[in-house]
């Protein structure tokens, strides 16, 4: 319930038309039940002949009231909707910015598609929480009461029949409902997850499925979870149709009621017989207003959840502080790490630990290491990607916290180990790195990469699925050339190529970082000896640093990573 509070502050900024919408929902409401029971005193009044002028001016004011509801209906539809699309704009907006400097530890805590089904899904769920939740029991209350005061004046006992029907269709019959809803739907969502990964494993493993032919037993588990699925929704169904039906019933009782309390009240002479119509006319009317009341439940624990699974998301706070300062864009900076350890959200053990380095502005750096030894991990945390556990990190000897992850970002070329390719052409693939870049631009570091013979109007498919692995990572360095920036972050960016276009591109990489600060994850030691520096990981540590010729004389790890490359070569 909190959240729903917090989630409604953030979406209601803009109350004018939420008042108005409010004002003119009861306008619509109020003047169909005037309208209703004028037609019926008129009845009951034209047949003991009045004067024609008092028909006359009854049969205007009918027209006036008629002309009032659909007026009312429209303003308050146009008020009400307008006033939801501006708070799930808001909702929106308010949201990502939430959202944002979240990224990417929040990747840690959430499935992707669990993500975005919160982002579009529960958002979109919210726009039923001010039409059917919020507003209907407000408008409803004015209109009861504006009628139940008038009524009031004719016969206290029609009143009190009215208060009762909206105390037990507008309050009891939805808080039991409500009540009920909750059960219902915690198991409708459970099933609709279920089918949610059961579709997603469906799709994504297909090929493999298929290879293992595993497709029919797979197959056969979707089903299971689309007709438990189907099943729970039915159920839901029927309680929404069974709540509706209980809601008319009690509003016919009551109207029934009236009737029956009514004449008794004219042959006791306590009423005049002429308000009779009029007052079953109200009855019947009022209370199509509490109609909605029907759904509130449903749409409410909609809401609630829709919001807690909201909250859920942005509750967590940045670590980062305020960044002050500006990286240089004109000259190679620095990198320095003292003490740095760090583990991943949620994980008990650390994937880098203790790491100390200096590595000098303009400087070219290999790191080299076992598999799963902390290599990319220690790239996230220069890009700021996350933070450590404990120590800094420091460009140009100041404090990573002084700079903005956009900030850093921008200062860097990155490749990495999988880079994202757009559905688009090869042209608005390459733009993404620099937008105002010419073809003749694009043609130039398509050649670097040996790419020239590619058309930059040719389609790229979604992840680049028509490209092969080494054309993808040459794609990514033809980026990270337009880029130009004075930091390179390079994650084993040949791993695919063959040997000749490795070296061909790896010299173009490096001519053009010539003054620049580099660094380059590899996995061959092969070309290394051209390197300041090598630093070798294991198991999250720096176990060794220093020039090639340095740990090879030092005949440490390094030495024998280097012994055994060269007995599987051979
Ligand atoms: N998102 C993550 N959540 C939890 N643990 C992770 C995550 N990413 C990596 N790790 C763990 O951190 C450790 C270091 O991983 P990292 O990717 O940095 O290794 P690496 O040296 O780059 O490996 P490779 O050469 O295979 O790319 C590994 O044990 C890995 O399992």
């Amino acid at each position: 319930m909190n959240e729903l509070r917090a989630v409604m502050k953030d979406m209601m900024v803009e109350k004018r038309d939420i008042y108005l919408s409010v004002l003119f929902g009861f306008l619509a409401g109020i003047t169909a039940v005037a309208l209703f029971a004028s037609s019926g005193y008129l009845i009951s009044k034209a047949a003991l002949l009045p004067p024609i002028y008092t028909l006359s001016l009854m049969i205007a004011f009918l027209k006036i009231m008629g002309f009032a509801r659909a007026f009312g209906r429209y303003l308050e539809r146009l008020y009400s909707h307008r006033a939801t699309f501006t708070m799930l704009s808001q909702l929106r907006v308010h949201f990502y910015e939430k959202l944002e400097p979240l990224a990417p530890a929040i990747f840690q805590k959430y499935k992707s598609g669990d993500l975005l089904s919160r982002i579009v899904g529960d958002i979109d769920r919210l726009q039923n929480f001010f039409l059917r939740v919020y507003y209907p029991p407000i408008v409803l209350g004015f209109i009861f009461l504006a009628t139940i005061f008038f009524t009031v004046f004719y016969s206290v006992t029609v009143a009190v029949l009215l208060l009762v029907g909206l105390f037990v269709t507008g309050f009891l019959l939805p808080a039991w409902f409500a009540f009920k809803q909750r059960r219902i739907e915690t198991r409708l969502r459970e099933e609709r997850g279920a089918l949610s990964s059961e579709v997603t494993e469906f799709l994504y493993g297909f090929m493999d499925l298929k290879l293992y032919q595993q497709l029919g037993t797979k197959k056969e588990e979707l089903e299971q979870a689309s007709a438990r699925y189907i099943d729970e929704q039915e159920k839901e169904g029927k309680m929404a149709t069974y709540h509706q039906s209980m809601n008319s019933m009690v509003t016919l009782l009551v109207s029934w009621l009236v009737i029956a309390f009514g004449a008794y009240l004219v042959s006791n002479n306590e009423l005049d017989g002429v308000f009779l119509a009029m007052l079953i006319m109200i009855s019947l009317t009022v209370f199509e207003n509490a109609v909605p009341m029907a759904l509130v439940p449903a749409h409410f624990e909609d809401s609630r959840r829709a919001a807690k699974r909201l909250h859920e998301v942005v509750q967590d706070k940045p670590e980062i502080g305020e960044p002050t300062k500006s990286l240089p864009s004109n000259k190679p900076f620095s990198l320095t790490m003292k003490s740095v350890s760090f583990a991943f959200p949620e994980e008990k053990r650390s994937s880098l630990q203790d790491v100390d380095l200096h590595i000098p502005a303009g400087s070219k750096t290999a790191i080299v290491g076992a598999s799963g030894s902390g290599k990319s991990t220690f790239f996230q945390l220069l890009l700021k990607f996350y933070t450590p556990t404990s120590g800094t990190v420091l460009y140009d000897e100041i404090s990573q916290d002084s700079y903005s992850q956009e900030d850093i970002w921008a200062r860097t070329n990155v490749v990495q180990q999988e880079n994202h390719y757009f559905y688009g052409s090869l042209r608005e693939n390459l733009l993404i790195a620099k937008e105002e870049a010419t073809d003749e631009e694009l043609h130039g570091v398509l050649e670097y990469v040996h790419m020239q013979n590619f058309d930059l109007d040719q389609t790229i498919l979604e992840k680049g699925d028509n490209l092969s692995g080494g054309e993808k990572q040459r794609l990514a360095i033809a980026r990270a050339l337009l880029k130009k920036e004075r930091l390179w972050l390079l994650d084993e960016p040949t791993s695919s190529l063959d040997a000749v276009t490795e070296q061909a591109v790896l010299e173009r990489v490096f001519r053009e970082a010539q003054d620049d600060t580099l660094l380059l994850i590899s996995h061959r030691l092969v070309g290394l000896e051209h390197m300041d520096q090598i630093i070798v990981f294991d198991q999250g540590e720096i176990v060794e640093s220093g020039s090639y010729q340095e740990l090879l004389k030092h005949e440490g790890y390094f030495y024998r990573m280097k012994q055994i490359e060269k007995e599987v070569l051979v």
